[in-house]
């Protein structure tokens, strides 16, 4: 019986093409001043840059050399738990000045209110830092879906394709992994969490569907087929 499910983020509640051609973008474009200007006066920046120079082997001191280094896991999409962290705090900017608004899909929109509101408890486990997760739902084209959600999870309990980091999340939450549905778009995210003993589901929202054994669903109307047949 599924009483929890935990959701990613791009490629299955809000489009891939919002992260990497507003989100990404956004984040390339203001990088630069935010850490030169934030490096004086906000700690919380001074820690991330320290994470960055200890991950990158470039010296804490040479500020260029570190935004050069964001710049490159920019490009490269890397899930560096730092990078994630400075983005989050950049779209806050970009979200409050109505810069953009965060997509998520109607259909995932309309089935994270109905999940909640039959009772089952939401989650997400994104490489998107909590505060980017809260900010994406928060600022949504449908509103503030936050109220739907009992907690977020990101890199810091673990990379997305680690059976560990599903086995963390587990006895975070204190459940039976069992009766834990985990959806995304990523095929070896799902085996992982498959391998720490949730129950997955996998979107595929465009092209055709691939000759698989998973369970698959276009969308949050499909997933709520599947959870009724359980
Ligand atoms: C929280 S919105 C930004 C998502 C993000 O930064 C990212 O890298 C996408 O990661 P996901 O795990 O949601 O595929
Ligand atoms: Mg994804």
């Amino acid at each position: 019986m599924i009483r929890v499910i935990l959701t990613d983020i791009e490629g299955t509640t809000s489009s891939i093409s919002f992260v990497h051609d507003v989100l990404f973008p956004y984040s390339a474009e203001h990088m630069a001043d935010f850490v030169r200007e934030g490096e004086a006066d906000s700690t919380e920046i001074r820690e991330q840059l320290d994470a960055v120079a200890q991950l990158s082997g470039v010296a804490r001191d040479d500020i260029e050399g570190l935004v050069g280094v964001l710049d490159t896991w920019i490009r490269e999409d890397r899930k560096e738990t730092p990078l994630k962290a400075l983005q989050g705090m950049l779209w806050e900017q970009g979200y409050q000045q109505g810069a953009f608004r965060g997509h998520v899909y109607e259909d995932a929109a309309e089935y994270l209110q109905r999940w909640h509101d039959r009772g089952l408890r939401l989650f997400v486990y994104s490489s998107g830092s909590v505060k980017a997760q809260k900010l994406i739902f928060g600022f949504s084209e449908a509103g503030d879906l936050t109220p739907f959600f009992s907690g977020y999870f990101d890199t810091r309990v673990g990379g997305k394709k680690e059976t560990e980091s599903y086995n963390n999340i587990v006895s975070e939450l204190g459940v039976d992994p069992g009766t834990v549905l985990f959806l995304s778009d990523v095929e070896a995210e799902l085996q992982a969490a498959e391998d720490a003993g949730m129950r997955t589901v996998w979107l595929i929202r465009e092209g055709d569907l691939p000759q698989t054994d998973r369970v698959v669903a276009r969308d949050f109307a499909g997933v709520d087929e599947l959870l009724q047949q359980r």
